[in-house]
């Protein structure tokens, strides 16, 4: 890949934060995160009515309330762990190659993390949605919009793309170290693993040879039939981090959060799980979002405050959230390893 001569452009994207936890600022960032054809894929004239009609004037303001309080003096944990991670990166790498942070909406915008790479006249890209898991809502709209961009380009150098790294080594690793020091701490009932969901309609879309339909068979395994269904991805995910825990099977459970809407999304729904832990005799849980890799308002305030109130309300006693990745030296490691097996050497 790319001649042994120019830089190597590594484009790190995540989904991003809206600029401020003003109303109007999160208006705009949920404006164009959701008029994405990719994250609410119906019809162009359904999306615009429910963005327009609903979430613009009924959602925006309580989301801006949520995001105040996610808010740190640095700003918005996802934006600056990611502009931690690229410094971090950078310095790991040297000047062989340019490290450059975008989000997909909002700031800092694709383009101009794309012109950085560009100014520099690296002769390949290697683009690293750091999601774990791959969903057409999130990987593939990174690659559909980074294809968007430089199909205009003059010149346009080798461009490779991430599709998921749930099974890399130092990811599970990462995940693991940062557990560990809660799971040493205390003898907990149970482990949660909540993953962030998307509508059931956009698995079966996913599916080769309608494979995944959600039932008893779908995403029990993970394999080429299912090698794009996410929900398949997030159990696979579980069972690498139980296995490198040591937690049996029986000790820990997968479930998905943060719906939006009336249509199902995939199940079993993490609130629903939470309340009936505590009738399980299951009254001290610990919790880990592997789907995201830094602390956001999904993490923080999702699963490390709301679900914590909800697993109280039923009889819970002690409730942990395992912090995301964020700077963990590990972590920069794992993506060093993504970009050595990826990238020219
Ligand atoms: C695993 C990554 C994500 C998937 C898959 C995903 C799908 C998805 N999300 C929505 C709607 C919302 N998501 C919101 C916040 C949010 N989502 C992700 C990641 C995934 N989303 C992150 C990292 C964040 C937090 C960003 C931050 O600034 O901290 C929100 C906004 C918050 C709110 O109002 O609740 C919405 C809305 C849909 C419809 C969807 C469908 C596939
Ligand atoms: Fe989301
Ligand atoms: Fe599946």
């Amino acid at each position: 890949m790319g001649s042994k001569k120019g830089k190597k452009g590594i484009l790190l994207v995540n989904l991003g934060t809206p600029d401020s936890p003003n109303t109007s600022d999160v208006r705009r960032y949920l404006r164009e995160f959701l008029m994405d054809k990719r994250v609410i894929d119906i019809s162009a004239l359904g999306r615009w009515m429910l963005v327009n009609l609903i979430i613009a004037p009924f959602r925006a303001p309580k989301s801006a309330k949520v995001y105040q309080q996610l808010w740190e003096e640095r700003g918005s944990p996802l934006l600056f762990y990611g502009e931690d991670v690229t410094k971090m990166l950078q310095k790991e790498l040297g000047e062989n190659y340019v490290v450059s942070l975008g989000m997909r909406y909002q700031n800092p915008s694709l383009e101009k993390a794309l012109q950085v790479l560009q100014a520099k006249q690296v002769n390949e890209i290697l683009v690293i949605p750091m999601f774990p898991q791959y969903a057409s809502a999130t990987t593939g709209s990174v690659i559909d919009k980074v294809m968007e961009i430089t199909k205009d380009w003059q010149n346009i150098p080798s461009i490779k793309f991430v599709s998921h790294f749930l099974d890399e080594p130092l990811f599970i690793n990462a995940f693991a170290e940062i557990g560990e020091k809660y799971l040493k701490e205390m003898d907990f009932d149970h482990v949660l693993f909540s993953y962030h969901g998307i509508p059931e309609r956009q698995i079966k879309k996913a599916a080769v040879d309608n494979y995944c339909q959600l039932n008893e068979k779908c995403c029990a395994t993970y394999h080429k039939k299912n090698q794009f269904c996410y929900r398949a991805q997030c159990f696979e995910t579980s069972r690498l981090l139980a296995k490198e825990l040591s937690i049996p099977e029986e000790k820990y459970t997968v479930a998905f959060q943060s719906r939006l809407g009336k249509d199902p999304w995939i199940q079993p729904y993490t609130d629903d799980v939470i309340k009936e832990l505590p009738k399980q005799d299951k009254k001290k849980v610990l919790a880990y979002s592997p789907a995201f890799i830094a602390d956001c308002l999904e993490t923080t305030i999702e699963v490390g405050e709301e679900f914590k109130e909800i697993f109280e309300e039923a009889g819970g006693e002690h409730w942990q959230l395992v912090e995301s990745l964020n700077d963990h030296p590990l972590w920069v490691a794992c993506l060093k390893e993504i970009i050595s097996k990826n990238t020219s050497h």
